[in-house]
């Protein structure tokens, strides 16, 4: 029973009310028959991807429909290769197809992409590149990676107990911006004959006064905190970030706005984590923070994240990767992919009920000791990928209080 669940879940309050964004959090679905069946259908693509993608992808999956069926939502799952499975498929990372049945979707759930296989690839045929299209492809430029620490795994945590404990954090990663997309990049020639890899951090105006009014507006419905995050001391790039998110906060004067060096960021976020309380920053620093933001709450087995855009589907993925060290052994936490699922129904479709019941039953679940390999402790009952989501499905069938 989830009765004694308690959980801080501020992290996954719908955070914005920029307009454009806020369609997404209020989409009705579609009614079928409105006058005798009040069910809302949604079309979902699922992207498995590789390693594993495609094992947490089905543990997911099951626990969505299951939500979806006792809130009245039906869900049409199409399933597409992307990254790696579609290299071998179809010899790119990104087929068409796979981005136009995304671009008509209500949502898209992606596992994983990459793997050993691919590594050696041209840049242009790497399964990282795929997921980068993608991304620009939907125009997600907000990427939301929430860190919280759950009592149930506190001792899960590599810091002690007293540093990790209570840490709720938010990053907000610009997404489609920055050095993984800015030109000039490639290789070449330097003068002295040596080859050279080069690439480009670069943010326009536009692109930082967007995703800092998307940081403000999640600050603002949690502690009031921001804490913008660059290295304005040394990168231009970093030097107008920090002009244009000073600016922006007039907007805001009820959000207290920090700058920090990602350095100290770095540093700070395993020192005293819970001095942050929403964190605005560029592509490549989202990226590299949130993965040490992930091991304070136990392991990135459990971050899931939402990316969202002006309009049209989110994307949503848990911030791990295909972990081909433990693809197909049935080794690997599903509960990053299951909490993106909730998030992909409270920020892409509006369906708080729906989301709240499968973040309950994630605590419900853990409250019942059980946890994968990378969250193990002991006393807890060691179980695999596929148990965990049995696990989790026998929660979300039981009847959970309503997450405020
Ligand atoms: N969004 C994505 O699809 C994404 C994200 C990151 C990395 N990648 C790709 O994944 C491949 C592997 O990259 P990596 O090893 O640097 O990062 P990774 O996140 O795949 O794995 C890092 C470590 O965390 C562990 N891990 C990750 N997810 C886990 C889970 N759900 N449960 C238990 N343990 C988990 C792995 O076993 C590994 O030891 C690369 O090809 C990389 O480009 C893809
Ligand atoms: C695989 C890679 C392109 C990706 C990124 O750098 O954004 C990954 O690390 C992530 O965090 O989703
Ligand atoms: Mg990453």
């Amino acid at each position: 029973m989830a009765a004694s669940v308690q959980l801080n879940l501020r992290s996954f309050k719908a955070p914005f009310n920029l307009k454009p964004i806020a369609k997404q959090f209020s989409r009705p679905g579609r009614i079928r028959c409105a006058a005798t069946t009040p069910t809302k259908r949604y079309s979902i693509t699922l992207l498995p991807g590789d390693g594993i993608g495609p094992e947490v992808i089905c543990v997911a999956k099951n626990v969505l429909k299951l939500a979806g069926s006792l809130e009245g939502i039906e869900f049409s799952f199409q399933e597409m290769p992307m990254g790696g499975a579609a290299l071998d498929l179809t010899g790119v990372p990104l087929p068409e197809e796979t981005l136009s049945a995304a671009q008509r979707a209500d949502a898209v759930l992606l596992g994983a992409i990459g793997g050993y296989k691919w590594d050696k690839n041209e840049k242009h045929l790497k399964p990282e590149t795929g997921l980068l299209q993608l991304r620009e492809g939907l125009k997600v430029f907000a990427n939301l990676r929430p860190a919280t620490v759950l009592p149930q795994l506190v001792d899960s945590s590599t810091l002690k107990k007293d540093v990790a404990e209570g840490v709720d954090l938010m990053v907000v990663r610009e997404l489609t911006g920055g050095i993984y997309f800015g030109k000039p990049r490639g290789f070449g020639t330097n003068e002295k004959g040596e080859d050279i890899g080069f690439n480009t951090e670069v943010y326009s105006t536009h692109e930082i006064d967007r995703i800092a009014r998307v940081a403000f507006e999640i600050a603002r419905k949690r502690r009031g905190q921001l804490c913008s995050v660059d290295k304005a001391n040394v990168l231009e790039a970093s030097m107008l970030w920090r002009k244009r998110v000073t600016a922006i906060a007039t907007e805001y004067p009820d959000v207290e706005l920090s700058h920090m060096y990602v350095d100290n960021a770095a540093m700070q976020l395993v020192r005293y984590p819970k001095q942050f309380d929403t964190i605005v920053t560029n592509n490549i620093f989202g990226d590299i923070l949130s993965d040490e933001a992930s091991m304070i709450t136990g392991s990135i087995g459990m971050l899931p994240s939402a990316s969202l855009g002006e309009s049209g589907p989110g994307l949503f993925e848990p911030i791990h990767g295909s972990a081909p060290d433990i693809a197909g052994q049935d080794e690997a936490n599903p509960l990053a992919t299951i909490l993106s699922a909730a998030m992909l129904l409270k920020y892409g479709l509006g369906e708080a009920n729906a989301a709240n019941r499968i973040e309950n039953a994630v605590l419900d679940t853990l409250n019942r000791g059980f946890r994968t390999g990378d969250i193990y402790s002991t006393g807890n009952k060691l179980v695999g990928c596929k148990e965990m989501g049995e696990e989790v499905l026998k929660s979300v069938d039981s009847p959970v209080p309503t997450v405020i």
